[in-house]
């Protein structure tokens, strides 16, 4: 396999880089000025296409490479990989999911116990010497909260699980009522979820049908003690109505490990005291990452040796 051309958009993992390296002819994006730049060198070279969610695959990278066959994306969320492009042209695509659905349902989890219980605050509470001062104000209950959830898939299941082990009821929302849902209980629309959530959890993938689908309406409907979280992907909310709802309080808090125009940061979220960040990192473990390697490079070594792709997308 030394001679097949796989082209990596973005620097993701040092254990994929080199595992790559050591079964296929490696080009990394990141070495050439531009796209364009490497595709009139090296075009005809690539039949495999390595993406994550920083750098995908669109229309134009697709056309550009003659020999591509596969595409496959070191994430769950394949919402930068234009599918409809890969269809026509017969490419095949893969992802990494469930290896990666504990990390990402622990990270909803540490997000609601930091918002309620203001852990980061509190930190920086103790390590400026503030304690020496008086005590923390107190803070809010986690436990037992009504838990919505957008989503209820793979990660949606696994946060309500965890939801659930808190003393949370869970409710959710999913495009239809799931029967391995058991107790929790369905609202066939996201306001009425919100309505009877004291935390909205974003658990969908991104689409042109759930953009936004987060929106003033729902924000309004969660009310000011509520709190959102997202583990999703930024654009399922509408940005600028959760500013605004979070500034004017609205709305309660929020935890977000993704926004809209990440890495990007607006400077009124940057200064709420009620809103937690992350950095996209909800997979971000070693063994998460090592895991979503082995399984990229298995379905990439399928799809090579002619086998059943381990996790199809096309
Ligand atoms: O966001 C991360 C993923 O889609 O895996």
């Amino acid at each position: 396999m030394e001679s097949i051309g796989v082209l990596m958009t973005y620097p993701m993992n040092t254990n994929l880089e080199e595992q790559l390296s050591n079964r296929f002819n490696l080009f990394k994006l990141w070495n050439y000025p531009s796209f364009q730049s490497f595709s009139e060198t090296h075009a005809n070279s690539i039949r495999a296409l390595v993406c994550n969610t920083k750098i995908g695959a669109d229309a134009n990278t697709i056309d550009s490479l003659p020999n591509l066959e596969i595409v496959s994306t070191y994430s769950v969320g394949f919402d930068k990989i234009d599918l409809k492009k890969c269809r026509e042209k017969g490419i095949c695509v893969t992802n990494t999911p469930d290896v990666l659905t504990d990390d990402v349902a622990d990270l909803a989890i540490a997000l609601a116990l930091a918002v309620f219980r203001k852990i980061p605050m509190s930190d920086g509470y103790v390590k400026s010497e503030l304690w020496k001062c008086s005590d923390y104000p107190l803070t809010s209950k986690f436990s037992g909260k009504a838990v919505g959830i957008v989503g209820l898939g793979r990660i949606g299941s696994a946060i309500a699980k965890r939801a659930a082990a808190f003393g949370c009821p869970v409710s959710y929302h999913s495009r239809s009522e799931k029967p391995e849902a058991g107790s929790y209980k369905y609202y066939p629309n996201i306001p009425d979820l919100a309505a009877n959530s004291q935390i909205l959890v974003v658990a969908c993938a991104l689409t042109d049908e759930t953009r936004h689908i987060v929106n003033r309406e729902v924000i309004d409907a969660l009310g000011p003690k509520g709190v959102i979280i997202n583990i999703g992907r930024g654009p399922i909310i509408d940005q600028p109505e959760l500013v605004a709802a979070l500034v004017e309080r609205r709305l309660g808090g929020a935890g977000l490990d993704v926004l809209e125009n990440e890495p990007d940061v607006s400077e009124e979220l940057i200064g709420l005291e009620n809103v937690v960040l992350t950095p996209h990192i909800g997979s971000d473990t070693v063994e998460t990452c090592n895991d979503m390697s082995d399984l990229l490079i298995a379905n990439l070594e399928a799809h090579f040796n002619g086998k059943p792709l381990l996790a199809p997308v096309l």
